[in-house]
């Protein structure tokens, strides 16, 4: 038998929501980064997920009105706890994974190319590369 239906792209605030669950799946099992979430940064998870919801919908879709500074919120995650290289290189793996696994199409690869230019920035920004 073939494959069943064709990957959906991350082409809708409902995609994109998707993926969040799929990417934080991986994230939040990590034993190295998962801790920063919780123990560092402490997060509250429902506010969480819509804020990186409306993050990537603002990038990808550009119609949300995300505008907090995220450079400075990890800045701040930094200073707790350093962001190291290794750490941004399995960040960007976890969000590939997620990304390939569920989703395909012009949106995908540009929330991949997106993520990695990002990541590589805030890297250099905090020193961490
Ligand atoms: C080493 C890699 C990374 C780690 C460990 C990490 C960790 C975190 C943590 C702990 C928070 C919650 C901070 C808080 O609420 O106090 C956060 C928020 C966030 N992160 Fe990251 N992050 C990483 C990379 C990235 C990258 C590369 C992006 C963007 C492409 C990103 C996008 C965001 C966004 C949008 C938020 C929400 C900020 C808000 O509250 O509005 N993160 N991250």
């Amino acid at each position: 038998m073939t494959d069943a239906a064709p990957k959906p792209d991350m082409d809708s605030p409902e995609a994109i929501g998707e993926f969040v669950e799929a990417f934080y799946e991986l994230l939040l099992k990590d034993e190295r980064l998962a801790p920063i979430f919780f123990d560092v940064a402490d997060i509250d998870i429902r506010e969480h997920f819509p804020r990186i919801q409306a993050y990537w919908e603002k990038l990808l879709l550009g119609g949300s009105d995300y505008q907090r500074h995220t450079m400075n919120i990890h800045r701040e995650v930094h200073e707790k706890q350093p962001l190291e290289a290794a750490d941004f290189e399995r960040w960007l793996a976890y969000f590939e994974q997620a990304a390939n696994t569920h989703f395909a199409g012009p949106k995908t690869e540009r929330a991949k190319v997106v993520a990695a230019r990002i990541a590589d920035n805030m890297a250099k920004a905090l020193g961490s590369r």
